[in-house]
C-alpha cells in the first residue's frame, strides 16, 4: 500500500509505503505496479497515539466499559495503543488476575499493554512472571477501587520493579495533606447541581508535589524507573522533573479547571481533581515547552447514573481516550501548540519512555499505526458522537479534530464511519 500526499507533523510532504503491517519507506515514492493507493490529500499524518493510562474496566465493571467499546473509542480518536490499569475486579495484582484481563483484552481492536497493580495482598512472584507493561498505577492514596497502599509497601514494590526492569507508574497524592474540612457538613445537590468545587478543595494541590517527591526518592533508593501518572499541578510536574522521573498530564487538567465545575458538577469529580485556572495555564505552558513528557488520558468511564449522585457518592473519573488527540489538534488549530509537540506527547515520547521500539514514529521499520487528520475539519465535541460505553464527555462543546481514518499495523481500524475487524495484540508479548 502507498499512502500518497501526506503531510507529517514536521511539515514534510511525503508518501508512505506500508508492507505486511510495517512502514517500509517514507519519502517521495514512485508507485509500484498494481499497488493499492490511499490519497491523504495533504492532510496531517500522525503516528497512532499511545495512551499509557486507561481504565477499560473489564473484568468486573462491564457496564462502564469493555475492551471492545474502550478500544473502539480509542481507535475513533486516533489512539492505536493503550495501557490498562489494574483497578478491575479481580484486580490485576497476581498472575491469575493478569491472565483473566489478558483474555478480555483479546477483544480489543487496537494494541495494548496490561499493568500490574500493588495491594497488601498482591503476589509479586506470579505477577512479575507475566509480560507487564508497567507496575501501576500504584496508588499512594485511595481512588476508584480503594487500592491505596502504605509507604513501606511502595518501597518494596519499587524494589521488585527495579530488579525486573519494569517501570513504575505512580498515582501521587498524599492523603495526609487532604483537607477533610472541605467535605464536612451538607454539600447539597446531586449531579450537575452539586457543589463539586469542594472536591478540589479537599484533595489539595499541595498533596501532589509531596507525594511526587516521595515517589522519586524511593525511585532513587531502589533503582526503579518512576513515571508520575496524571500530574495535575505545575509543582507536581516540576518535582517529577527535578527528581529525574517522567510524567504525564491528562487532557482534563490541560483543558478544564475549577472554573468549569459549576457546569460539570459531579461529572467533573476525579482524582487528582481539577485545579485553579492559574494552575491549568501553568500546566499548558509546560505542555507547550516540553516539560511534560506525554499526555495520557486516565480514561475512567462511569455511567451517567453513577455520576448523577451527590458529590460524596459519585465515583471519581472521566472518560477521555477518544478526545485526547482531537483536543490537542484543536489547540494546534488555535495556534497554542505545534503539530510536532502533539506528535511527541502522544506518540514518540510514550514510545521512548515505555520502550516500544516499533511504535510512536512514522519511519521505516515501525508498525504502520497511523491516523490522518484534516485540520480544516475541526468540529464541536459531543458525547453523543463518541464510542465509549459511558456516552458522555466532560469536553462537551469544546473544539476537536477527529481522525479521517485510523490504521493499526496496516489495517484500517476506523474509516471515519465504521470499525474494521482488526485484532489488537499485547505489545509486551
Ligand atoms: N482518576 C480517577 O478519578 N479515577 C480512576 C482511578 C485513578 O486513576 O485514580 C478510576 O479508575 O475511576
Ligand atoms: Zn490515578
Ligand atoms: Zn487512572
Amino acid at each position: 500500500m502507498r499512502i500518497e500526499n501526506a503531510t507529517l507533523a514536521d511539515g514534510r510532504a511525503v508518501d508512505v509505503r506500508v508492507e505486511d503491517g510495517t512502514v517500509e519507506a517514507v519519502g517521495d515514492l514512485d508507485s509500484v505496479d498494481a499497488e493499492e493507493t490511499v490519497d491523504a490529500e495533504e492532510n496531517l499524518l500522525l503516528p497512532g497515539a499511545i495512551d499509557v493510562h486507561v481504565h477499560f474496566r473489564e473484568p468486573g465493571f462491564e457496564h462502564k466499559e469493555t475492551w471492545e467499546t474502550g478500544a473502539r473509542s480509542a481507535a475513533a480518536g486516533g489512539v492505536t495503543t493503550v495501557a490498562d490499569q489494574p483497578n478491575t475486579d479481580p484486580t490485576t495484582t497476581d498472575g491469575a488476575g493478569f491472565d483473566v484481563k489478558a483474555e478480555c483484552a483479546a477483544n480489543a481492536c487496537i494494541d495494548y499493554g496490561i499493568n500490574g497493580g500493588v495491594t497488601a495482598d498482591w503476589d509479586p512472584d506470579s505477577l512479575f512472571d507475566r509480560p507487564l507493561f508497567a507496575l501501576g498505577e500504584v496508588f499512594l492514596a485511595d481512588s476508584t477501587g480503594d487500592m491505596g497502599i502504605e509507604a513501606d509497601l511502595f518501597a518494596e514494590a519499587a524494589e521488585r520493579a527495579g530488579e525486573a526492569g519494569v517501570p513504575v507508574t505512580v498515582h501521587a497524592e498524599d492523603a495526609d495533606l487532604f483537607d477533610e474540612s472541605a467535605i464536612e457538613g451538607d454539600l447539597g445537590g446531586v449531579g450537575r447541581d452539586a457543589d463539586a468545587d469542594a472536591w478540589s478543595a479537599y484533595r489539595t494541590a499541595g498533596a501532589e508535589a509531596v507525594a511526587v517527591e516521595r515517589a522519586v526518592r524511593v525511585g532513587g533508593e531502589t533503582g526503579a524507573q518512576i513515571h508520575i501518572a496524571h500530574t495535575s499541578t505545575p509543582e507536581g510536574v516540576d518535582a517529577a522533573r527535578d527528581g529525574g522521573a517522567t510524567c504525564e498530564a491528562t487532557p482534563h487538567h490541560l483543558f478544564l479547571s475549577r472554573d468549569d465545575l459549576d457546569e460539570l458538577g459531579t461529572y467533573g469529580r476525579m482524582n487528582p481533581p481539577l485545579r485553579s485556572e492559574a494552575r491549568r495555564e501553568a500546566m499548558f505552558e509546560r505542555l507547550a515547552d516540553g516539560r511534560i513528557d506525554m499526555v495520557a488520558t486516565d480514561h475512567a468511564p462511569h455511567t451517567r447514573e453513577e455520576k448523577e449522585r451527590s458529590l460524596l457518592d459519585a465515583p471519581s473519573g472521566v472518560p477521555g481516550v477518544e478526545t485526547m488527540v482531537p483536543l490537542l489538534l484543536g489547540a494546534v488549530v488555535a495556534g497554542d501548540l505545534t503539530a510536532e509537540r502533539v506528535r511527541d506527547v502522544v506518540a514518540a515520547n510514550p514510545a521512548d519512555v515505555f520502550d516500544l521500539p516499533r511504535k510512536g514514529r512514522i519511519e521505516a521499520g515501525a508498525d504502520a499505526d497511523l491516523a490522518l487528520y484534516d485540520l480544516d475539519a475541526a468540529r464541536e465535541i459531543r458525547g453523543a458522537d463518541l464510542h465509549s460505553n459511558c456516552e458522555w464527555t466532560p469536553f462537551e462543546g469544546h473544539t476537536g479534530v477527529f481522525p479521517e481514518w485510523t490504521m493499526l499495523r496496516g489495517e484500517f481500524v476506523w474509516d471515519g464511519d465504521e470499525f474494521g475487524a482488526v485484532a489488537g495484540e499485547n505489545v509486551r508479548d
